[in-house]
């Protein structure tokens, strides 16, 4: 059964907007619990224009499901960040500084020594390990030698083309899974997954076991309410 884990990153840039504490960010991840995710991720980036290293600090402490942080490993203050808080899950995305959003997976053949110390260091602490890889077979086999738990597909591919060609859309994805599975790695996605494109995508991903979703489930609780909408997202997994 794959999992639901709400990124919040949304709630914390419509809190940063006015500079005061609405909408609390805690708050909105013990709802998200109540509705029924599974998970809470975070993808704190080094100006906090978003999710701040002190919300992560906040968390930590109230959260009861998945938490699973996201960010850029290059940056030590990341590290400590991640070590200091032990979450469930820590996922490795190489963002350049000032990025808008993540676009791009790690590159796993050229930084694999890297990667592996990665790796290493957090799982030593007791931290699952996910690393953020493009849908590349070739990615997907270089991650299995870093020692890594598991790998995310990034999605943002899918998503773009899933409206035109969802077989073509899909089909680097079910091959990285079948490799992940193949090499013995679990296996997460996330970026741009929707409403509409979810429940495809789990259904022909053999193996998934969690996705992780920010932009548009929190664009779609603006309509249906962040209960009902949770709900629909657990529905387009579970069926
Ligand atoms: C790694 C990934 O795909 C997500 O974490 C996404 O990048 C969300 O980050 P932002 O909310 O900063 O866009
Ligand atoms: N790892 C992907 C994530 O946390 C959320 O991405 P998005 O749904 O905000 O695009």
């Amino acid at each position: 059964m794959t999992k639901l884990s709400v990124n919040i990153n949304k709630i914390a840039t419509l809190r940063n907007s006015r500079g005061g504490n609405v909408p609390n960010v805690l708050s909105t991840a013990l709802a998200c619990e109540r509705f029924g995710a599974e998970g809470i991720t975070v993808h704190p980036r080094p100006d906090e224009r978003h999710i701040r290293y002190q919300d992560v600090y906040d968390l930590k402490a109230e959260i009861s499901t998945e938490f699973n942080i996201e960010g850029n490993c290059q940056e030590q203050k990341f590290i400590d960040l991640v070590l200091a808080n032990k979450p469930t899950q820590v996922t490795l995305v190489p963002d350049a500084l000032g990025q808008i959003t993540s676009n791009h997976g790690w590159d796993t053949i050229k930084h694999r020594d890297y990667l592996k110390e990665m790796v290493q260091l957090f799982q030593e602490q007791g931290i699952r390990v996910s690393i953020f890889v493009d849908p590349d077979e070739e990615m997907v086999e270089a991650a299995a030698e870093t020692g890594t738990d598991r790998v995310e597909l990034y999605t943002e591919a899918y998503a773009a083309k899933y409206g035109f060609d969802k077989e073509e859309a899909i089909t680097p994805y079910f091959k990285a899974a079948k490799v992940a599975q193949q090499v013995g790695l679990g296996l997460n996605a996330g970026h741009d997954l929707d409403s509409n494109n979810l429940r495809y995508f789990n259904e022909h991903i053999p193996g998934l076991l969690e996705v992780s979703i920010g932009h548009a489930l929190i664009a779609d609780a603006l309509y249906w309410g962040l209960e009902e909408t949770i709900k629909r997202y657990l529905a387009a997994l579970k069926a």
